[in-house]
């Protein structure tokens, strides 16, 4: 189970295309546009072609995997919804009813949903499972689940993303659903960075101030009983994590150490994407950052992660999706790159430099 991916991730990250980069800036200097006037929409497609190789990047076909996973501690009351909806939402994936279904639809893009440890899953065909238990265990008690557990979490991440990449997809978007993983997330992001829970610990899916205070003292204590290694991201992932925050940093890993870009969505995906840079330093240049959503300890988390987000909508939902309309940009970056005519072609003076003639 832990063959290629791990034998990968002992030669580390591969370097960036520079070549393809200038390539694809030299190009975008010769669109008919005031030079830079595309602005984050030009550095998106140098780091495309950085990421790819390629100084016409393309995004198309995009694949969406969404990771579930149930949370031991979200018998805790630290969410304003039941757990049981973690399962119950994976019929929803499937008929086409969540918001990731809906923005996967509109993009055009294959959606993949992975029951990675859902508790009591309802049998729903187009589901794959990969469960690796009916939950993780109660993190305020003790480790979410053992190491071994933790390491096969992100193994079924590579390879859900491995297989999608195989094939054909350009672009991945890791997306989640699990009650409970904001708060498993912020407790791992408090862990990788030495962050108070405080500045981390949001109100999730609408938890009112009495929920929000619950849930500090549960991230508290699930830090207190488990004294996560920070320099230990495995040990991080094992001890607060949660099964889905595996899957995407997995998946995450896979998209570059195969020169993949994947776009990283909220707060619990950039917690996932804050362990895999811990596990591969320089992964995170694989990544776009697509949208800031309103959790709480989202913008520290970015700023671990040394990424800027494209978009910062107030979405607070997961599932991938400020991930997925990020991509409707970073899509419409890569059309303008191929498709612009250059000022040669339109006969379009271009601008002139200064100094004689
Ligand atoms: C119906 C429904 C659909 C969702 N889709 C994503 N989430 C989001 O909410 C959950 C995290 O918030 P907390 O930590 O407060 O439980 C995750 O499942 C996340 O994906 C949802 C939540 C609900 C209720
Ligand atoms: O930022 C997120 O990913 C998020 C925030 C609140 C609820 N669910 C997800």
């Amino acid at each position: 189970m832990n063959g290629e991916w791990q034998a990968l991730l002992s030669t580390g990250v591969p370097p960036l295309n520079r070549r393809a980069a200038r390539d694809a800036y030299v190009r975008l200097c010769r669109l008919t546009k005031p030079r830079g006037s595309l602005g984050r929409l030009e550095a998106v497609v140098v780091r495309l072609a950085a990421i790819t190789g390629e100084p016409l990047p393309r995004v198309e076909p995009a694949s969406i995997l969404v990771f579930a996973g149930d949370h031991g501690v979200a018998l805790r009351g630290v969410s304003a919804y039941p757990p049981e909806v973690t399962g119950q939402m994976l019929e929803n994936f499937r008929s086409g009813g969540a918001a990731i279904s809906v923005l996967a639809r509109r993009l055009g893009a294959e959606l993949t949903v992975v029951d990675a440890g859902v508790r009591k899953a309802p049998a729903v065909s187009g589901v794959l499972r990969r469960s690796l238990g009916e939950g993780t265990q109660d993190i305020t008690l003790g480790p979410a689940m053992d190491r071994a557990t933790a390491l096969a979490s992100i193994a079924v991440g590579w390879e859900v993303a491995k297989e999608a990449l195989d094939r054909g997809a350009r672009l991945l978007v890791p997306g989640e659903m699990g009650i409970g993983n904001t708060t498993a997330a912020a407790a791992v992001a408090s862990a990788l960075t030495g962050l108070s829970p405080r500045l981390l610990v949001g109100r999730g899916t609408g938890l009112g101030q009495e929920g929000l205070q619950r849930k500090r003292a549960a991230v508290e204590a699930a830090l207190a009983a488990n004294r996560p290694d920070p320099a230990d991201a495995l040990d991080v992932l094992a001890r607060v994590g949660g099964f889905e925050l595996g899957g995407i940093a997995g998946a995450f890993l896979a998209a570059a150490f195969h020169r993949r870009p994947a776009l990283v969505d909220g707060f619990i995906a950039s917690a996932a994407a804050l362990l895999a840079e811990r596990l591969a330093p320089g992964a995170r240049r694989f990544w776009i950052a697509g949208h800031r959503s309103a959790e709480r300890g989202h913008r520290r988390v970015l700023r671990a992660l040394r990424l800027r987000p494209l978009l910062e909508l107030g979405l607070r939902l997961g599932e991938g999706t400020g991930a997925a309309l990020a991509l409707e940009l970073v899509s419409a970056a890569c059309t303008l790159q191929r498709e612009m005519a250059t000022f040669d072609e339109a006969g379009v003076s271009d601008r002139e430099e200064s100094g004689p003639g």
